[in-house]
């Protein structure tokens, strides 16, 4: 589904990820990790075709990664901390919006179920600055089911969610790679790449150094 080929992303004299290969495959759901600045968000910013490599090569499902391409943005979901809000838009209008801009067959009951499963309905008439951040986190998450995906991109997901938020959220990953959408997510938290992943890659100084199950990687992404 996404593949990287001797991807390296230069910024000015830093090199932010060196030479990585990667693939994932459809149902896959791989984790990064790695200490702050190893190329996490740089890495899933190039796999989502939100920034190019410097070289290598990055193809979705056999397509050019490029946000551009409406081929990819119909299939490709990103939730990322960039992702901002709308401020005079409901928590019910930004569902709507992701749902009419993908055409979402019946998309009023696909947005009550996506504002139950995220404890959103009493705040679905809210505006995003009356929100908390975990709730806030939480609309962008939804927003993310409430639309077609094939891959999911996803940069510290469990930020800013309690304990019960962030086992619902790795319930979810579990169930979309069983539905068969490939998974990256980056995350510093072990118990969510523990419960989700079945391959956890761990960065640092933007180079994979361990790339396996999370039982093999543990020792070095727990450091
Ligand atoms: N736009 C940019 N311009 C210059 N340097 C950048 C840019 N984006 C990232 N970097 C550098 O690339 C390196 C990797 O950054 P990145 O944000 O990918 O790390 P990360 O692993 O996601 O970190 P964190 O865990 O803190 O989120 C860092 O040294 C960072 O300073």
């Amino acid at each position: 589904m996404l593949t990287l080929a001797g991807v390296s992303r230069r910024f000015g004299e830093r090199e932010a990820l060196q030479r990585l290969d990667l693939h994932v495959a459809p149902g896959e759901r791989v984790a990064l990790t790695g200490s702050n600045g190893s190329g996490k968000s740089t890495l899933l910013r190039l796999a989502c075709g939100r920034d190019r490599p410097t070289t290598g090569s990055i193809r979705f499902d056999g397509l050019p990664m490029d946000e551009d391409d409406p081929r990819v943005r119909s299939r490709v979901a990103v939730v990322a901390e960039a992702l901002s809000c709308y401020p005079d838009l409901t928590v019910r209008q930004h569902l709507e919006l992701v749902a009419v801009a993908h055409a979402v067959p019946d998309p009023d009951s696909v947005i009550e179920r996506c504002l139950d499963e995220h404890r959103l309905a009493a705040h679905a008439d809210a505006l995003p600055g009356s929100l908390s951040s975990g709730q806030t986190q939480a609309m962008l998450l939804a927003a993310a089911w409430v639309r077609p995906r094939d891959l999911l991109v996803l940069d510290e997901p469990e930020q800013r969610l309690d304990a019960t938020a962030r086992d619902r959220l790795a319930a979810r990953l579990r169930a979309e790679g069983e539905r068969g959408t490939a998974v990256l997510f980056a995350t510093h938290h072990p118990a969510l790449a523990h419960s989700v992943a079945d391959r956890v890659l761990v960065l640092e100084d933007g180079r994979v150094v361990s790339d396996g199950p999370p039982e093999r990687t543990s020792a070095q992404w727990q450091r």
